[in-house]
């Protein structure tokens, strides 16, 4: 049986309006009162992932903006890594690309991020790459946002580093994930779980595609890994 598990949220936990699964809830619950460490791993911002961890009950190791951010406890340091300037450099880019166009961006929570940027799927992803080639930036869309963020950060780097503060490895871990920002992380873990809605680059990083999708799905996952 694994030691933990660490799971993405939107499309993990939540179904695709990112309404969160009360099963999966229940599942967490069962792990965190058997002491059974939970990580929260997402594309979205330190101040969500906190609320969610406090609400579920899990107890504040999460990783934050795609890898960028990560943190053991509430009271763990929070480690926010990368050059977001650069990131922000190159959303002015696509700014400047997009708007003759008539095609406005929107911003997805700027001020609460330190480490990447994020912005709504109003324009087409692959653009976005070309666009940005030959930039130190990493363009993510994970199915719920478009993600710039600094060269070398991914969920999966986060978690060999967050492992270590927790006294653990990822192959630890059992993991979580539904979209291409989890591959990293689904990779390095002891085993990894994808639900039935996971995009093909998750299922193809997968030990076990669940047969329900989204927040039931993780949690038929539970039940069967951490019985
Ligand atoms: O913030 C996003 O883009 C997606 O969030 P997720 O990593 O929890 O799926
Ligand atoms: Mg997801």
């Amino acid at each position: 049986m694994p030691k933990a598990f660490v799971t993405d949220i939107d499309g993990t936990l939540t179904d695709d309006r990112r309404r969160l699964s009360m099963h999966a809830v229940e599942e967490i619950r069962r792990l965190v009162d058997t002491d059974i460490p939970v990580v929260l791993a997402s594309g979205n911002t330190v101040c969500f992932i906190d609320a969610l961890s406090k609400m579920i009950g899990t107890d504040g190791d999460i990783i934050a903006e795609n890898g960028g951010v990560y943190r053991h406890g509430y009271t763990g340091t929070r480690h926010a890594e990368g050059d977001r300037e650069l990131c922000l450099v190159a959303y002015q880019k696509i700014i400047d690309h997009f708007q003759p166009k008539g095609e406005e961006l929107r911003l997805y929570s700027s001020e609460y991020r330190y480490s990447d940027v994020a912005f709504a799927r109003d324009v087409d992803a692959g653009e976005v790459s070309r666009l940005l080639a030959g930039m130190p930036v990493q363009v993510v869309d994970t199915g719920f946002a478009i993600h710039l963020q600094p060269p070398g950060l991914s969920k999966g780097a986060a978690l060999a580093k967050l492992a270590k503060l927790m006294g653990l490895t990822p192959a630890d871990f059992l993991a979580a994930g539904d979209s291409v920002n989890d591959v990293s992380m689904l990779k390095s873990a002891g085993i990894a779980v994808v639900p039935a809605n996971a995009s093909p680059e998750a299922r193809a990083a997968a030990d076990d595609i669940m047969d329900k999708p989204f927040g039931e799905g993780t949690a038929e996952a539970l039940a069967r890994y951490f019985p």
